[in-house]
């Protein structure tokens, strides 16, 4: 079986007396889709954080390339390949699409940000960010403001903004969220597609596009993983269906 690129043993974060990640072991492998699905406050976003390095663990281990990383922060994770996508929250609105990326594209080379007229100037920035806007199909908004983008648009951006990291895993934090039926059915399509290039630990609520996508899906109650299968696998599991599909599943 081939190597998984990131692998959590026994990883576990307590906020006072919360425990949020209670003893996880999960793992990504390449080219894959593994959803990790859950109800509100199950512990999801937070697991993404100990993965990225936002949150520190209590115990555990995450290996990735065959690696222990628990001890890198999270500015040495993102140079290793290991990013969360960018938030909506996190665009920079004033700047175009194209200076966003090209945001994201200079952070890669490790430069503090600097001033943005120098960004600017960059022909290779300028190049690498028109090329991840094309692959999300924003190439023809580049130049407009952040601030007058759809929120579909937003969504897209982010994903420009994580491709011009040359991630070697992608950590999605419900990309779906917000998008209409006509948005979400085409970056369905595209993170289906974009998996071959990295693989994707996907938290999404939106239970069709985990359904369609994921090879894998993990089902975090309380912190803990308490299934894990394919999508019929998880359909069809009796404790999944009553703790977090509920009718749904009916
Ligand atoms: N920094 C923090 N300090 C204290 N408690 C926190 C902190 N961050 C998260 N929590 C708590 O940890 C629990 C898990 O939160 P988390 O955001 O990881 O859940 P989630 O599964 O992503 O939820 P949702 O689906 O609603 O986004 C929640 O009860 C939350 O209030």
């Amino acid at each position: 079986m081939t190597e998984p690129v990131l692998e959590l043993s026994g990883l576990s974060k307590s906020f006072g007396a919360l425990k949020v990640t209670d003893a996880v072991d999960l793992d990504l492998r390449p080219g894959e889709i593994h959803a990790l699905i859950g109800p509100n406050g199950a512990g999801k976003s937070s697991l993404i954080k100990l993965v990225a390095g936002e949150l520190a663990a209590d115990a555990g281990s995450i290996r990735f390339d065959g690696r222990e990383i628990s001890d890198l922060d999270q500015i040495e994770r993102a140079r290793l390949g290991l990013t969360r996508t960018f938030q909506v929250s996190s665009l920079i609105p004033e700047f175009s699409a194209r200076g966003n990326v090209m945001f994201a594209a200079q952070a890669r080379r490790k430069s503090i940000f600097g001033f943005f007229r120098q960004v600017s100037r960059d022909r290779e920035l300028i190049d690498e960010a028109m090329e991840a806007l094309d692959r999300v199909g924003l190439s023809g908004r580049a130049a407009v403001r952040v601030s007058e983008l759809s929120h579909g648009e937003k969504r897209l951006l982010e994903i420009a903004m994580a491709l011009a990291m040359r991630p070697r895993i992608f950590l999605m934090d419900e990309p779906m969220a917000g998008l209409g039926q006509e948005g979400s059915a085409k970056l369905i399509g595209f993170l289906d597609k974009l998996r071959t290039q990295a693989p994707i630990l996907l938290i999404e609520h939106d239970m069709d596009a985990v359904f369609q996508l994921a090879d894998r899906i993990s089902v975090l109650v309380s912190g803990k993983i308490i299934a894990r299968g394919t999508a019929d696998e998880i359909r069809n599991h009796p404790e999944v269906r009553t703790a977090y599909l509920g009718e749904d599943a009916a």
